[in-house]
């Protein structure tokens, strides 16, 4: 179904998670460990990250080879995956950087194909590694834009047969401005931009303060977009997560979860903050109205579960 219909059709919040492919050579069972034990919390969907190729120099003898290695594939592959084996709605992430048009409508003929309806279109990471195509999109508005055209049947490669798609489209929204933006403003003009050109819904980048969020929403509606915020959380539940995320994300950590932090002396103590913490974001989050809440599980299933716990028949 798409996520919109899901929203409008649930009657209470909707709960929704986020995982990342295995790293290269990895198996698909971790995601299955993880994701049969989140099961049971009835989540009406689950997104499935996409990471970008990266080019590396191998030596061979006297040569040096240049390859171009995707580190996380898989996206589309795990997506079909889970959407058999539990019966859920999938969304799968495209990203512009290091793709052409035409590869990226295949991905999309092939979702097609494989029944899902729903994707969430991001621009993607780069670094200084990233493989850049040379005619990529440039922002995450025109790959959402040729997604549009595909739905009215308008291919970028020229067919004979103009079979339209129809797919349900989330976009990304920063409730702390996009790190690359020059100011707040600004990068709402680009979400809002987004939203015009035909995507449904967004989901937020991480963030650890209920205002954040809340703000974002008054500025957003301020602007007339009106499509459902579904915000996205990440329960940090260690020391050292808590100092990489901020680099990672851009995203401000609150003063009392770094002093909660800071007091904590064991592991186990660090990974109660942050569960507490997460509990306390979502009370506040279902309390202000939100269409639902969207986990980032990547590696982190059993501080999930411990989180969602507290909140059995509220999805
Ligand atoms: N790999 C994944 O699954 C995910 C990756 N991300 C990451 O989030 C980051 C950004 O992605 P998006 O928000 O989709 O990118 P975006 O293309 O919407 O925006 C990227 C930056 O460009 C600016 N911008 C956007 N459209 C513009 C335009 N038409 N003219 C001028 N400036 C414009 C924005 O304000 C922002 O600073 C990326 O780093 C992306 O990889 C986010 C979610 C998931
Ligand atoms: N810039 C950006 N790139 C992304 O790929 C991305 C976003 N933002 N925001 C939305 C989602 C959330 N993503 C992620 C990716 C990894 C973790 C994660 O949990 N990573 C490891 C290492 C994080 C760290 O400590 O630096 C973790 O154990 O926490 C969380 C969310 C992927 N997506």
């Amino acid at each position: 179904m798409k996520i919109v219909d899901v929203i409008s059709q649930k009657g209470k919040p909707i709960l929704s998670f986020e995982i990342i492919p295995p790293n290269r050579g990895g198996s698909i069972l971790d995601i299955y460990n993880v994701v049969d034990g989140l099961m049971n919390f009835s989540p009406s969907f689950i997104n499935v990250t996409k990471h970008a190729n990266e080019v590396e120099y191998l030596e061979n003898g006297l040569e040096v080879n240049k390859i171009i290695v995707n580190k996380r594939p898989g996206t589309v592959g795990i997506s079909a995956a889970l959407k058999n084996r539990y019966n859920v709605d999938v969304v799968p992430h495209l990203i512009c950087v290091g793709f052409n048009k035409y590869q990226l409508e295949d991905i999309l003929i092939d979702l097609h194909y494989l029944g899902i309806e729903n994707v969430f279109v991001v621009r993607g990471d780069k670094n200084r590694y990233t493989f850049r195509e040379f005619d990529e999109h440039k922002y995450a508005c025109d790959l959402v834009e040729q997604i549009v055209n595909l739905n009215k049947g308008i291919y970028v490669y020229p067919t004979r047969y103009n079979y339209s798609t129809d797919f349900c489209i989330g976009v990304a929204g920063y409730p702390e401005k996009h790190f690359e933006s020059p100011n707040l403003e600004k990068d709402l003009d680009n979400l809002k931009l987004k939203i015009e050109l035909g995507a449904q819904f967004i989901i937020t980048q991480m963030f650890f303060d209920v205002n954040y969020y809340i703000n974002f929403l008054d500025k957003i509606s301020e602007r007339g977009i009106n499509v459902p915020v579904i915000p996205g959380l990440k329960p940090i539940v260690s020391k050292k997560s808590l100092y990489n995320i901020p680099k990672s994300f851009f995203v401000n950590i609150p003063k009392e979860l770094v002093e909660a932090f800071d007091e904590a002396k064991t592991p186990k103590d660090e990974f109660n903050v942050g569960v507490k913490h997460t509990i306390k974001m979502i009370e506040e989050l279902l309390s202000s109205g939100v269409p639902g809440v969207h986990i980032f599980t990547m590696g982190k299933g059993d501080a999930v579960k411990e989180v969602l716990r507290e909140f059995q028949n509220v999805f």
